[in-house]
């Protein structure tokens, strides 16, 4: 089960959404709607899920509908059609009390204007979401502390918000969300107000706070680095409809249509690619127990020069030459075992294809991708990551 699943998700401002909802199913235009009936339409439709523990990233111009999705996951805006179900549940068709339940315990927004009460203080601004859960107090206190520590704020309890810089109010606001103990957090442009240094800052750590609480996060953000950076996915928005829904690799290596890839025309790929989407898994490997001949009809098999070795239990310990196997048939020897070049380049799937190039710098042999317990993963080759860089499909 998806921890949030929006099916046929549908918002018109104005006085007549059922007709606005019968011409948009005539395939009018949202311009057209408008000049006919003085509605907005502001989502034409949305499907999609949030996944448990992964930072789902919805992305858009200005007016694309970003707000009003997300708004519509805990009915701050009505839908005016379709569903939203949060952990089976269809928040939907929730009555009152079920309603603030959701907001209560299960979704904590953070805003972009932070949001905080001025003449509270950081830690009561921070209990505050605690007091609506209806906490006792000292277990309100105890809980405000621990997240304004998470959150690096420790020691500024009593200060009043606008003794705070925008990033340390940021972070009261943050801190607020996460001591609610709800599992789902819904960011809305949240760093959007912060300098660029200090909102790059708040990125790593939410990204670093996220591998240590697994919260299911939906951010927006009309930043589209932004976006790379903190999606595990992305859906970009354009005239209230997904225009497309992919990882960031999938994103840029494949953009939808000419919408998205205009937008991702300028990034900088080689920060956002990594080694797990360019690599591909090799067609053959070889044992070092195995003889020489053996890895002579593999390399024929499969076209090149070299083979990686890997030892039984899949780990890659090294690789062998043409030639070096040659020499090895020559004085009849009946393993690869003294031919393996050990000191191979490798690197993990996560490194981005810059850094990858700084390595293939320094080698001939193409890269070996390795999981941390050393298991072989895939290989990189020069070819592959050229072509990468320059935006072509290897
Ligand atoms: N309360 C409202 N009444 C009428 N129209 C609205 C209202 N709120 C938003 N809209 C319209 O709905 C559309 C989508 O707005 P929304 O705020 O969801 O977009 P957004 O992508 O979040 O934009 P931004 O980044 O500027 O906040 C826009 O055309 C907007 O003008």
């Amino acid at each position: 089960m998806e921890k949030i699943e929006v099916r046929g998700l549908r918002k018109i401002y104005g006085g007549n959404p059922e007709r606005a909802i019968a011409l948009l199913e005539k395939g009018q235009s949202k311009q057209q709607i408008l000049e006919e009936t003085g509605c907005t339409v502001a989502i034409q439709e949305a499907s999609f899920d949030v996944k448990a523990g992964e930072i789902f990233v919805i992305m858009g111009l200005s007016g694309s509908g970003k707000s009003t999705v997300l708004r519509c996951l805990n009915r701050l805006i009505e839908p005016s059609a379709g569903s939203v179900h949060v952990d089976g549940v269809d928040v939907t068709r929730a009555d009152r009390a079920g309603l603030l339940d959701v907001r209560r315990r299960k979704m904590a927004m953070v805003f972009q204007n932070f949001g905080l009460l001025p003449h509270r203080s950081v830690i009561r601004n921070v209990e505050y979401g605690l007091e609506m859960q209806g906490l006792e107090r000292r277990e309100s206190r105890s809980k405000a502390m621990q997240a304004l520590e998470l959150v690096g704020l420790k020691g500024y309890e009593e200060k009043l918000p606008h003794e705070l810089s925008g990033g340390m109010q940021q972070r009261v606001g943050l801190a607020r969300a996460i001591a609610t103990d709800a599992e789902i957090l819904l960011m809305d442009e949240a760093f959007s107000a912060l300098d660029p240094l200090i909102r790059r800052q708040m990125q790593d750590e939410l990204l670093e706070l996220q591998s240590r609480m697994n919260k299911t996060i939906v951010f927006i953000t009309h930043d589209l680095d932004e976006a790379l950076k903190l999606g595990g996915r992305i859906v970009i928005m354009k005239d209230g409809r997904i225009a497309q829904l992919g990882t960031p690799e999938e994103i840029l290596r494949s953009p939808a249509d000419d919408y998205v890839r205009a937008f991702v025309e300028h990034v900088d790929r080689t920060k956002v690619l990594t080694a797990r989407a360019i690599m591909r898994r090799p067609e053959s490997v070889v044992h070092p127990k195995d003889g020489p001949a053996l890895a002579v009809k593999r390399m024929r098999e499969s076209g090149t020069s070299t083979l990686f070795v890997t030892n039984q239990a899949r780990k890659l310990v090294g690789l062998v030459r043409i030639e070096d196997t040659l020499r090895l048939m020559a004085e009849n020897k009946h393993s690869l075992e003294g031919a393996l070049v050990t000191d191979l380049p490798t690197t993990s799937p996560d490194t981005p294809l810059a850094k990858l190039v700084a390595v293939a710098a320094t080698t001939q042999i193409p890269i070996a991708v390795v999981a941390e317990d050393q298991s072989f993963l895939g290989i990189v080759s020069r070819a592959t990551l050229l072509a990468s860089i320059a935006g072509e499909q290897p």
